[in-house]
């Protein structure tokens, strides 16, 4: 256990910095990421915002600052299997059912004597969250890009994650198909009681998704403001007609355009 950690905090950035060779990607970035809620990640392109998750999940160092996951460093919260990535592509593998590429973490471990938590949902259990029931023995080629996306989130659920890491997981989807998962990761937030960081290009996307939505600036890449959305839960889509939600697409919008 790191000291001065809380353990309400699923993660912690103290003066966090990554550096590029000459380029900084981040600077000096605190944040606390509260257990339990639902971030979302905005901000001009190249600012950091899939840098800030790569830090977070330990696939790359930080330069100088501190960064915690649930008051264990990174590399300890990795091995523990604390946190689970979604990617915007699913990198699903191609010979694999959707049932077994949701078991592979499962597999992966047990090969390495790994002891993983013991799941209260199956890999079968899942895909039947997700939305996926009878599809478990179809092969990634055969499902849709939403449902491949689908699958990539019950994998990542698999070994009941403290904390999802999304990078712009709805990015290549249509519209109605994103609205659509977006409602469902909200009920899967909602019964698994995971803390989500998930990184967005949309502002909606972002108000009606996030409790909380972290602003990062660009050259170099900082923390420049963290937006409570406070409106009502659970959100629907037509939520996104009234007049107080458009107030906090504005306000970002307004934001956006300054960083
Ligand atoms: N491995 C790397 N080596 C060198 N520079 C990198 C590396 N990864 C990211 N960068 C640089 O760090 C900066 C932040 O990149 P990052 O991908 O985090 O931004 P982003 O906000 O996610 O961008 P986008 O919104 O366009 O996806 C960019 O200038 C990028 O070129």
């Amino acid at each position: 256990m790191l000291d001065g950690t809380n353990m309400d905090t699923a993660a912690s950035l103290k003066r966090a910095s990554v550096r590029f060779g000459s380029l900084t990607a981040l600077q000096d970035v605190s944040l606390d990421i509260e257990s339990g809620a639902f971030y979302t990640i905005l901000g001009p392109s190249g600012c950091g915002k899939s840098t800030l998750l790569r830090l977070v999940s330990d696939l790359i160092p930080a330069s100088s600052g501190e960064v915690s996951v649930l008051g264990k460093t990174t590399e300890q919260a990795r091995l523990a299997r604390e946190f689970a990535f979604v990617f915007q592509d699913a990198t699903l593998l191609p010979w694999r059912s959707a049932l077994k590429n949701v078991e592979l973490p499962l597999e992966i471990g047990r090969s390495r004597g790994i002891q993983l938590p013991v799941g209260t949902r199956t890999p079968r259990e899942l895909l039947e969250l997700v939305g996926l029931k009878g599809r478990e023995n179809a092969l990634p080629h055969e499902l849709s890009g939403g449902m491949r996306q689908r699958v990539a989130i019950a994998r990542a659920l698999v070994c009941q994650p403290k904390l999802l890491l999304m990078d712009e997981p709805f990015g290549a989807l249509d519209e109605m198909t994103r609205d659509r998962l977006n409602l469902q990761l909200l009920d899967i937030w909602r019964e698994t009681g995971t803390t989500i960081l998930f990184v967005t290009h949309s502002i909606s996307e972002a108000v009606f998704l996030g409790q909380k939505v972290v602003m990062l600036q660009a050259h170099p890449g900082r923390l420049r403001d963290v937006v409570e959305i406070k409106l009502p839960d659970p959100r629907t889509i037509k939520m996104r007609d009234t007049p107080e939600f458009n107030q906090y697409c504005g306000y970002l919008r307004d934001l956006l355009e300054t960083c």
